[in-house]
């Protein structure tokens, strides 16, 4: 058992009232898990302030409250902590309270626009099929060994994510690798972490809704790395335009990825077909099993840390050669009649539509059709809406626009927002069908001999949320009833 001055180790405390020296039995910061002598932690959130739920936390059994302001009511026998930052004194609270699992393995965070699910994903079954016991946090499922653990975000809470880390710990892992999404930066959800390493894939346009301007994304971004230790690396991508802007601040060991310019790891695509990438990286040719010069990118910033994490070069291409990508990224099947070729890929923004399309148009051999389905998110950034329709309606031969998770927007609003983005010389190449299984179901319909269907989006996801329900849906699986419904 901790006591609350264990646990306040290294917070920013401004003043105190009561006694420290309690036990603290759990830590919260959301006062419906509050329970007897636990601690409730009060942050101000996005849509509502913890401050308010303070009375409801100490009705319900917390002794300790760790506040910004120290509330109106004073109750006796509970200790008041005021704190200038709450949201960040939680993520140095939890990590006291697991007794910093982040100090005793190694933990790489990947942040980036696109590409985090894949590098993490990459680098934990990497270095699994190197003999070592590792965790991984990401969007698609958390796991740690073999046990997967469901998750709710790309980067949980903090207190949720030292106790995942501290669940690793114990089971004896190495490693840990976690995506670092902008919203958990922005949050101080990361607060208190010690890195071994932070990789950069790329930035482009998305959460806008959230960040306001791109200047402020890229702000968050970088002070991820401006906040990595001396004895950490900083892995970019030097092929981007921020590349470099990314590690302008850090005090960590630099270091850099490129597929064009000189950098500490050098790539090169020599092929590039649906059986696969041949790169050269660091003048040796490897196969790799993922497709698309994307994934190429990703493929380096996984080989240019393993490396920074000490691994040998060879024992890593070897390995790295027969790693799987992440399940829902250009995820696809062959049709066993007519050889459509369907693929399932995660593209919710602008560019990683622009870039999935790209690597379709590459793959080509004829005069096949491309059949994109796409639709976009509701409650999320609304300016990507008309941008991804109209890649999607410039890159294919007849798109259908659908509703992706509307949560609680009109899916047909979203639509006519994208609707907008639609060039009037290529209105004709575009349906709308608000029903996500129909748009499909069309998409095969109208696909014929070797055409290749995208349905981009929503990947992994076995979910549609509309108003607050989460319905099943899996579009990998409706494209195949649908392959086989309608005998294709
Ligand atoms: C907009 C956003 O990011 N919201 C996150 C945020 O919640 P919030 O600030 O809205 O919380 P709030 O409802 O305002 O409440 C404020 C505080 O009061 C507390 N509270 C609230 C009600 C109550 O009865 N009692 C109580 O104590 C809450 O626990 C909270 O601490 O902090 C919560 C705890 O960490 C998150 O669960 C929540 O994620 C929401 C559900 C979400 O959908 N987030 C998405 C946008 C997100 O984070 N996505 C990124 C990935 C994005 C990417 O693709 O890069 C992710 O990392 O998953
Ligand atoms: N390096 C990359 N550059 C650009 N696009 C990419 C890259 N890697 C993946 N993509 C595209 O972005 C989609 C999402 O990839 P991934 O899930 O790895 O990214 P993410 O950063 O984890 O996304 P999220 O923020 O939603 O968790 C993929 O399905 C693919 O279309
Ligand atoms: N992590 C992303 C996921 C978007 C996935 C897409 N299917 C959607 O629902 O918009 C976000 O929270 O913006
Ligand atoms: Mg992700």
């Amino acid at each position: 058992m901790k006591t609350l001055r264990d646990i306040l180790y290294n917070v920013g405390i401004t003043a105190v009232q009561g006694n420290t020296d309690i036990t603290v039995n759990a830590i919260a910061i959301d006062s419906r898990a509050i329970g007897k002598n636990d601690a409730f932690i009060a942050v101000k959130g996005v849509h509502a302030d913890g401050h308010q739920y303070i009375d409801k936390a100490v009705a319900q059994g917390a002794t300790a409250i760790i506040c910004e302001e120290m509330p109106a009511n004073i109750a006796d026998n509970i200790t008041y902590v005021q704190v200038k930052d709450s949201a960040t004194a939680s993520g140095i609270i939890a990590g006291n309270y697991y007794d910093n699992p982040s100090h005793q393995l190694k933990l790489v965070g990947v942040t980036g626009t696109n590409g985090k699910t894949t590098i993490a994903t990459l680098l934990f079954r990497l270095f699994t099929k190197m003999g070592y016991h590792c965790g991984l946090l990401s969007t698609v499922q958390n796991q740690i060994g073999d046990t997967v653990i469901p998750s709710t975000h790309t980067t949980p809470d903090p207190i949720s994510l030292n106790e995942l880390l501290a669940r690793m710990v114990a089971d004896g892992c190495l490693y840990a690798f976690i995506e670092v999404s902008s919203h958990a930066i922005h949050q101080h959800r990361i607060a208190g972490l010690q890195f071994a390493g932070g990789i950069f894939s790329n930035i482009t346009h998305d959460h806008l809704d959230y960040h306001k301007t791109f200047d402020e994304y890229i702000r968050v971004k970088k002070s991820f790395f401006d906040n990595l230790p001396a004895g950490a690396f900083a892995l970019t991508n030097l092929d981007d335009k921020r590349g470099n802007v990314m590690l302008q601040n850090t005090k960590a060991r630099k270091a850099g990825y490129s597929l064009h310019t000189l950098a500490d790891f050098k790539g090169k695509i020599l092929e590039n077909n649906l059986t696969g990438l041949i790169m050269s990286i660091d003048d040796t040719e490897v196969h790799f099993r993922l497709i698309g010069e994307f994934n190429a990118y990703n493929l380096l910033a996984v080989y240019g840390a393993a490396r920074l994490l000490g691994e040998d070069k060879s024992k890593v291409l070897q390995a790295l050669s027969d790693v799987q990508g992440a399940e829902g990224r250009f995820d696809y099947f062959v049709s066993d009649k007519d050889q459509i070729i369907a693929i399932v890929d995660y593209a919710h923004t602008p560019d990683a539509l622009k870039n999935v399309l790209a690597t379709i148009q590459n793959l080509r051999k004829g005069n096949e059709q491309l059949i994109t389905v796409v639709g976009c998110g509701g409650d999320r950034d609304t300016t990507k809406r008309p941008i991804m329709a109209d890649v999607a309606v410039e890159s294919s031969d007849k798109v259908i626009f659908t509703s992706d998770n509307p949560r609680s927007e009109d899916a047909t609003a979203i639509i006519e927002e994208m609707e907008k983005g639609v060039p009037v010389h290529l209105r004709k190449k575009y349906l709308a069908i608000v029903d996500r299984k129909e748009a499909i179901k069309t998409a095969v319909s109208l696909a014929g001999k070797d055409d290749i269907i995208l349905v981009a989006g929503k990947g992994h996801e076995k979910y549609q949320e509309i108003h607050g329900v989460k319905h099943p849906f899996d579009d990998k699986k409706v494209l195949h009833e649908m392959m086989t419904m309608l005998e294709k």
